[in-house]
């Protein structure tokens, strides 16, 4: 909190403007909740009608917010307003109150998505308002300091970019201007296939109904990025994936290339065909990390002793470890547990990831500096830490052939990344949510711990790539 002595961007604001935020799921709590410590004291918000009440008494005390009865309410007093709604809902909700928007405002929208967002704008609002959008690339948990903040100039002038610019200014994030179309193609390479990969991960291992960390064993070294992320993406709101995923026309193309690398790169392994994986796997590398690594980019955070702080489900004892039993245990539940465990396993979640990067000509370097989500960051961090070392890599490729013992995961992998990527290209809501819902199920109970424990790593994360 602020103290009532300090100065804020908004104090430069003789008239400060009139803020609006229609929907206070996550995101639209967390626009007010630093709205409201960055000095805004004109913050009308509201979500359906039938939330009003609770709503009031939530924010009765919570300085300058004032809760309206519903979108109308807010539109018609507000000179800034943010849509913060399902994806899926944007169409029918900027129908209902675009209309109410104050002569002269500036509307933004907080979708993940940004064609639908764009079509609802430029059918519903009125021409006389002015269209600056955005998107937070980050959960709703995150802190927003530092973090890439997209601002849309779709249909206004300078001097409505530069209210908006100064009304966020208090998130300390970092702007990054982009168009409708480039936001949801970046978006596309950033995020939507980097679920796919985590989203997989949780149906596979929900489908071998077993995991290291629920019998308290160690999940060490980049399994433990992949543990947690998947559980923060199953703890969050299931359409938020839904949308950015089946509403991105280039993100079906990408989720659908990362099933078939995985697939194919599973058939090799089937097949025995050490020449052929080998040369598909470090032909990949090449084309993701060779430009990268002759132009002397520094790596970006990953050693083992880090992510072993994250871990879930406990850390080893420093005996066991010295004798090797974390390492030697080859179980199917424990495979990954040597905190050195990265050459025990064939990491096919990875191999597929950078297999698809360089099928899709994807650099996701340019995006990492560019827009990357925290999530997308750590990702292409296991994916490096991998890759950069010849026998690391070497390692996973020779598990992936003749340690029989990854099989039926991998399996379980190939099969769940197919189911996601037909249901995407189905682009079939309830589909999407049911499959969600069912396998963020499983994980539920381990939600609580793995969101601290996910939170205290993208921040460590976030502070060693900064220095
Ligand atoms: N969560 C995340 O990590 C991020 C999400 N986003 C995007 O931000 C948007 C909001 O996401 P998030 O806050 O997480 O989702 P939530 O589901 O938490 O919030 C959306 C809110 O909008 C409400 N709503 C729906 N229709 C109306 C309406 N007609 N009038 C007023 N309120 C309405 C919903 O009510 P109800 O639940 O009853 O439908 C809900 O409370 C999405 O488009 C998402 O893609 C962007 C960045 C990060
Ligand atoms: O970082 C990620 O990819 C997340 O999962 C959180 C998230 C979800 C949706 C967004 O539009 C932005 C960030």
């Amino acid at each position: 909190m602020m103290s009532p002595t300090t100065v804020t961007p908004a104090d430069a604001f003789e008239d400060q403007p009139t803020i609006g935020l229609i929907g206070m799921g996550a995101m639209g709590e967390m626009y007010a909740k630093y709205l409201s410590q960055g000095g805004w004291k004109k913050i009308n918000v509201c979500d359906l009608p039938s939330k009003y009440e609770s709503l009031r008494e939530k924010y009765a005390n919570t300085p300058g917010i004032t809760v309206l009865q519903d979108g109308h309410a807010v539109a018609r007093v507000s000179e800034f307003i943010m849509f913060s709604v399902e994806a899926e809902h944007i169409d029918k909700v900027v129908a209902q109150y675009g209309p109410s928007c104050k002569v002269g405002a500036i509307v933004a929208g907080q979708t993940s998505v940004k064609a639908p967002e764009k079509d609802a704008f430029e059918k519903y609002l009125p021409l006389d308002t002015h269209i600056v959008s955005l998107h937070s690339l980050h959960g709703p948990t995150v802190s927003p300091v530092g973090q890439p903040l997209v601002i849309i100039k779709h249909r206004a002038p300078d001097w409505a970019v530069s209210l908006v610019e100064n009304i966020l200014k208090c998130f300390r994030s970092r702007f990054v201007y982009l168009t409708y179309e480039d936001h949801d193609l970046v978006t596309a390479n950033v995020q939507a296939v980097t679920h796919a990969a985590f989203l997989t991960m949780g149906t596979a291992w929900a489908a071998m109904r077993d995991y290291p960390w629920q019998h308290g064993q160690y999940v060490g070294g980049i399994e433990t990025v992949k543990v947690n992320i998947m559980h923060r993406i199953y703890a969050n709101k299931w359409h938020v994936y839904a949308g950015l995923a089946i509403l991105n026309p280039s993100a079906k193309v990408q989720i659908d290339q990362y099933a078939s690398s995985a697939t194919e790169l599973f058939k090799l392994m089937l097949a025995g065909d050490e020449p052929g994986l080998r040369a598909r796997v470090f032909e990949a590398r090449e084309r993701v990390f060779g430009q990268a690594y002759k132009e002397g980019r520094v790596p970006i955070f990953l050693t083992e002793d880090v992510l072993d702080q994250f871990t879930i489900g406990g850390k080893p004892s420093k005996k066991a470890v010295a004798n090797g039993d974390a390492a030697n245990d080859t179980s199917a539940g424990n495979r990954n547990a040597s905190p050195n465990s990265v050459g025990s396993n064939s990491h096919l979640s990875l191999l597929a990831m950078v297999d698809c990067w360089a099928k899709l000509g994807i650099h996701p370097f340019v995006h990492l500096d560019l827009a990357a989500t925290p999530i997308f960051r750590m990702w292409i961090g296991v994916a490096e830490y991998l890759f950069r070392s010849e026998a690391r890599l070497d390692a996973a490729v020779r598990a992936a052939l003749y340690d029989t013992s990854h099989r039926s995961d991998d399996l379980e992998f190939v099969v769940g990344a197919r189911g996601w990527s037909q249901c995407v290209s189905f682009g079939n809501f309830e589909l999407y949510r049911r499959r969600f819902a069912e396998t963020a199920a499983f994980f539920e109970p381990q939600f609580d711990e793995a969101n601290t424990i996910g939170g205290a790593m993208i921040k460590a994360i976030s502070e060693s790539s900064k220095s």
